[in-house]
């Protein structure tokens, strides 16, 4: 029964004739009753809108005795049921009653709307490379190292580990993952390979690698709606994690770039599996193998992202957008996710596995190296 039938349906004109005092207050609160239900905003329910009809039955016309309507007639029979189950309660109980059902439903209306007008932030203590916030049934896992292109070193690795644990058993709908700043992420902290003496460089790229698989499979085995907000440029593990995430929003001044070939490395986040499914086989070796950028239009087309917004608007728009998705249900949101997610989630571990496999490898060749070298001589010749 829609809302608004059921206000149709139990606030028809009547005119009641009333002698004493006493009830024509009660008809005046009654009556009032009546106009104040035509100004709830949230939909009582089905349960709360029989009860309503029901009393609003018996106050006007007494006891039900019209003839019970066919079993197949659902909403008829529904509404007869509630209204005969009021037995031989008096018009002035049933009066009474409806008043005050339509005065405790105003009241927990009121009360939510101020809680939904100011509702509370809550910021999670512990991170310092990362700002994680709940509101609105949202958990926001925000990048923070915004002067360093929010770049993700061994900590932050660690940070989002612990967020996203965190935030896959809370009370949260929807997990985000954003940046703080002017970009997304510059992806790898490439002083993550820096300052590691010769002897130690096996040892860096087996807990790299190490750290990488555990970092990845958070985001595979992630229970919840993962939701990527990509608030500017996006560079390497920032844009394969991409396709482990169930929507991604992106500003359209955002890009997407997997120099790995340029850094002498090789794909990681899935994304040597999930990329060809995506785009296309030929699209993913001209972003995976041959460094190209994408623009966020492009990626878009390509399918890595959802949907594109202007700047000016991107997080008003992307905010309200994820406000009303985190008001569904979130057992069945949740549920849903998994099942997605089940049919390919031992392949993905696979994937997950072989690629750290070959990484490790590439972070001690030459090729790997050099390019980190560059990348410094280049940062101190400027
Ligand atoms: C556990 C290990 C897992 C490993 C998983 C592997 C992942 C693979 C990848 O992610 S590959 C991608 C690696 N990222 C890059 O190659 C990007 C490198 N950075 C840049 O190219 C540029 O900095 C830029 C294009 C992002 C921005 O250029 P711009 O000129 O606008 O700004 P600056 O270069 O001056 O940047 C400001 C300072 O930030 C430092 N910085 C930015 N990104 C990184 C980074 N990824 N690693 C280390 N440092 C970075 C930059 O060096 C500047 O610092 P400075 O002020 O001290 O010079």
């Amino acid at each position: 029964m829609e809302f608004r039938q059921a206000q149709a349906v139990c606030i028809p004109a009547v005119h009641l004739h009333m002698t004493t005092a006493t009830m024509q207050v009660s008809q005046k609160d009654f009556e009032k009753a009546q106009e104040q239900l035509k100004l709830l905003k949230k939909d009582p329910g089905n349960e709360t809108k029989l009860k309503l009809y029901a009393l609003f039955k018996q106050a006007t016309e007494g006891p039900c005795n019209s003839p019970k309507p066919g079993m197949l007639d659902f909403v008829k029979k529904a509404k007869w049921d509630a209204w005969n189950s009021l037995g031989n309660l008096s018009q002035d109980n049933a009066r009474q009653k409806y008043t005050e059902l339509v005065s405790s439903l105003i009241s927990a209306e009121s009360a939510g709307q101020t809680k939904d007008a100011s509702p509370e932030e809550s910021r999670h203590d512990g991170y310092e490379t990362i700002i994680v916030t709940t509101k609105n049934n949202i958990t926001k896992i925000m990048f923070n190292r915004p002067e360093r292109k929010n770049a993700i070193n061994h900590q932050m690795y660690r940070e989002i580990i612990k967020a996203l644990q965190e935030a896959g058993k809370d009370d949260s709908t929807i997990a985000v993952i954003t940046g703080n700043g002017e970009y997304y992420t510059s992806g790898n902290d490439l002083n993550n390979f820096a300052n590691v003496q010769p002897n130690d460089m096996e040892k860096m790229a087996k807990d790299g690698a190490e750290l990488l698989k555990e970092f990845v499979s958070c985001f595979i085995d992630f229970p919840k709606p993962l939701i990527a907000v990509v608030n500017g440029p996006a560079i390497g593990i920032s844009v394969t994690l991409l396709g482990l995430c169930d929507i991604v929003y992106a500003s359209d001044r955002a890009t997407f770039h997997t120099p790995f070939s340029q850094l002498g490395q090789s794909p990681e986040g899935c994304s040597s599996y999930l990329f060809p499914k995506i785009m296309g086989l030929a699209k993913a070796n001209e972003m995976l193998l041959f460094n190209k950028k994408l623009t966020a239009a492009e990626a878009c087309a390509w399918g890595l992202v959802t949907e594109v917004f202007p700047d000016g608007t991107f997080q008003k728009e992307v905010w309200e957008r994820l406000k009303a998705y985190a008001s569904l249900p979130k057992n069945s949101l949740a549920v849903s996710k998994q099942l997605l997610r089940s049919m390919e989630k031992e392949k993905l571990h696979a994937v997950n596995s072989q690629e750290c496999e070959v990484l490790k490898e590439r972070w001690l060749s030459d090729e790997c190296l050099n390019a980190i070298v560059s990348f410094f001589q280049r940062k101190s010749k400027l």
